[in-house]
């Protein structure tokens, strides 16, 4: 059952049931089509008009309370990977989780706004004491732009009366003919983090982006990843200081359930990032944003 949310000449936005507790936005504009799961305030596709879908699913996702989905852009909040703050013994009783709680919470749909150019939406989730780890109370919105290009802008409001940290990402995954014919050209001039063998790595070629690649790039200028085979090159800046670069190679894809078969063989994710704690004082605020436009290869 879905049911109209708005309507109007320029587009129809309605709200339907993925599995149970799970709903899903859907955007139908004339520049654009669009789909936002409210679990987890993660957009799970984005296709402007004449194109394929900016953002890779896995078929095998967990729609499920707890668990997070995988593809679209899951966010990381209050922080990216393990919460390198936690001691063994709050482990114990209290597991951080890879990549914060943001991802598995559900967030309200607060306002939808509807234009000849584009669709925003504004998701929000307000909360306090949902990890041991973070237990400031907290709003988290998310404005999402969706027209003939897309725009995320992540605030996070510290409503408490102490100050916080966190780290963040806005992990996409890009839907690619194949990391096999991926390049990033920009991030060939910076440094990074291989998180795979532990160590910090000068700059070096990108000759594809085929996996295991786990890196955290120090680079804050915009990227374009360029697929060479579906001839299209998709732009993304962000306010970020890192990029992300990940695919898990056919071995560990293999070995997660939520990946369906060959998934890891249609997607990279570029994620732009904070992995270093940053401050959030109490009160104040904090954007997290990125804007990705998709262009024919002859073009760009
Ligand atoms: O399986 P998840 O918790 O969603 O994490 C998936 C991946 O996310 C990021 O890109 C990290 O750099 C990887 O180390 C991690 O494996």
């Amino acid at each position: 059952m879905s049911k109209i949310i708005l309507e109007n000449p320029w587009a129809t936005i309605s709200q339907s049931q993925l599995a149970n507790d799970i709903d899903v936005i859907n955007i139908n504009h004339k520049l654009c089509q669009a789909k936002v799961s409210l679990y987890g305030g993660q957009v799970l596709s984005f296709i402007p008009k004449n194109q394929q879908d900016l953002f890779w699913l896995s078929e095998t996702s967990a729609y499920e309370i707890g668990k997070a989905i995988r593809g679209g852009i899951p966010l990381c909040w209050p922080w990216f990977g393990a919460n390198d703050k936690q001691s063994p013994e709050s482990a114990k009783t209290s597991p951080a989780g890879n990549h914060g709680f943001a991802r598995q919470v559900v967030w309200q749909l607060d306002n939808v706004e509807v234009t000849s150019e584009q669709v925003v939406i504004d998701i929000v989730f307000q909360g306090e004491k949902q990890h041991s780890m973070w237990p400031n109370a907290f709003q988290l919105k998310q404005t999402l732009c969706f027209g003939s290009h897309f725009e995320q802008i992540l605030t996070m409001h510290n409503l408490s009366a102490q100050d916080a940290e966190y780290t963040s990402a806005l992990h996409s995954y890009f839907n690619v003919s194949s990391p096999l014919f991926i390049s990033i050209k920009e991030l060939e001039q910076a440094a990074f983090f291989d998180k795979l063998s532990g160590k910090n790595k000068t700059k070096q070629p990108i000759a594809h982006c085929v996996g295991p690649i786990d890196r955290v790039y120090e680079f804050s200028k915009a990227v374009k990843l360029i697929d060479s085979k579906w001839q299209r090159s998709i732009s993304i800046e962000s306010n970020a200081s890192q990029w992300v670069l990940w695919n898990p190679g056919e071995d560990i894809a293999n070995s997660m359930a939520d990946i369906h078969p060959k998934g890891e063989q249609n997607f990279v994710c570029l994620e732009a990032a904070q992995t270093t704690w940053q401050n959030l004082p109490a009160g104040k605020s904090a954007k997290l944003r990125q804007k990705i436009t998709v262009q024919p290869l002859v073009n760009s």
